[in-house]
């Protein structure tokens, strides 16, 4: 299938662009921990100004709900993104106030602006299509933007305003991070080398649970940790504690396993946990049975935060052994020391994997990188987690078919 890339787009030079990226870094304490989104997202700003454009960076960032919030600013990121490009990035404190235009207004041919945070407007994620049309206008109207490219990968399967309306609106192409995504996940999903595994872990439990049924049919073995391994544990009937649990999804969950046997596709699930007192670096914790969960020391209050050492070997084999793997989603609380081993033990094992090895998300790319592990041991570091999932399980996503795909 194609896509429409940059070169429908005829000369841009001297032309406004909008261009969505997915800048949505992982920030601690207002430092970024893991800019590889940022970079990922360089060479089309740099084909852009190459080519004599204005161009006009829109992002979101972390999940603010429609209103500004000081810890969710997109202001850490201009100034990376200054460093990288190696060019001045204006940063804009709103999207469609008199800061953005003025940004816009000042930018020469091949200058940078970046606007603040679109998710501080309600109008970006709204179900109502009318709303997020508005704000895609008041956008396009406020910068006088001529044209839009797409190069958000991380956000194609969201039908929000930057990503779709602003593609209807304007003439729009994709950038070249959506066009090389597509290329290596094309080859997952058209003639995967089997057998495949995907491995499923991370906190957004409700959006991934979501994707398990349509891939099931697709591969050979489904490995599930991370936050998402609790309602599997509970729709097996074992107590969890205060771990993670997506109650209202334990019939779904039930529905998968029994739909995977019919399917013949193994479903490996963790049979020991790291369970610990409190969420944090100096939590007591010990390892445990799955199915003993709330008989340590800490009772219905332990806290499942990564899977354990068997679960970790056992793991790393169906890994090892497969010759196409995707995986998406830390298997535990990577950022905190104690519970890095499973999240540790999955990457090390993808390095080794006779064929495609393939990471995606941003905190799933953020964790190897931070375990000390470089990209180039990756067949290749996807910086979408949800998108590639959905891209994987086969659905057409609203920010591809707006533009063409
Ligand atoms: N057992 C767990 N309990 C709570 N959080 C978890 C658990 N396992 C993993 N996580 C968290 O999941 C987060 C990443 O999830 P997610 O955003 O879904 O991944 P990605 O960005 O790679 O798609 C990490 O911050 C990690 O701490
Ligand atoms: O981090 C992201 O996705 P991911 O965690 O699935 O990799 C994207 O920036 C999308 O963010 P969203 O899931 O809040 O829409």
């Amino acid at each position: 299938m194609t896509i429409r890339t940059l070169d429908s787009l005829g000369s841009l030079a001297g032309k406004t662009v909008i261009i969505r990226c997915d800048l949505n870094v992982p920030l601690k304490d207002g430092i970024i921990t893991d800019d590889g989104r940022v970079r990922a997202s360089l060479p089309t700003l740099q084909a852009l100004a190459a080519q004599g454009a204005r161009v006009v960076i829109v992002s979101h960032l972390g999940r603010p709900e429609g209103k500004p919030e000081a810890k969710y600013s997109l202001a850490p990121v201009a100034e990376r993104l200054s460093e990288l490009l190696g060019a001045p990035v204006a940063f804009a404190t709103d999207t469609v106030g008199e800061s953005a235009a003025a940004a816009a207004s000042d930018l020469s041919d091949g200058g940078f602006a970046l606007l603040e945070n679109l998710r501080f407007n309600a109008g970006e994620t709204s179900k109502d299509a009318d709303a997020r049309r508005t704000f895609a206008e008041q956008l396009i109207s406020a910068v006088s933007a001529d044209a839009f490219v797409s190069d958000g990968f991380g956000v194609v399967h969201r039908k929000q305003a930057s990503v779709f309306e602003l593609a209807e609106l304007l003439p729009s192409a994709a950038g070249l991070l959506i066009e090389s995504e597509l290329h290596v996940l094309d080859q997952l999903t058209e003639t995967p080398t089997r057998p495949y595994a995907v491995v499923l872990g991370g906190s957004k439990v409700s959006d991934k649970l979501g994707v398990i049924g349509h891939l099931l049919p697709k591969v050979d073995t489904l490995l599930i940790g991370g936050g998402m391994l609790f309602t599997f544990l509970a729709a097996q009937g074992f107590q969890v504690g205060a771990s993670l649990l997506e109650k209202d999804q334990i019939e779904t969950v039930k529905g998968y396993l029994a739909k995977a046997k019919e399917l013949g596709v193994t479903i490996v699930l963790p049979t020991d946990v790291v369970v610990a007192s409190k969420f944090g670096a100096d939590a007591e914790h010990t390892v445990t049975s799955a199915e003993t969960i709330e008989e340590t020391p800490f009772g219905a209050s332990g806290l499942g935060l990564d899977i354990g050492p068997d679960t970790s070997a056992a793991f790393a084999a169906v890994i090892e052994a497969s010759h196409t793997v995707f995986w998406n989603g830390p298997m535990g609380v990577f950022e905190l020391a104690p519970f890095a081993e499973g999240t540790r033990a999955v990457a090390a094992a993808l390095t080794r994997v006779d064929g495609l090895g393939v990471v995606g998300g941003g905190d799933s790319a953020a964790a190897v990188r931070a375990l000390g592990f470089t990209d180039d041991q990756f067949g290749h570091i996807s910086t979408g987690g949800g998108a590639s999932l959905e891209f994987l399980e086969g659905k057409r996503l609203p920010g591809l078919e707006v533009l063409g795909w």
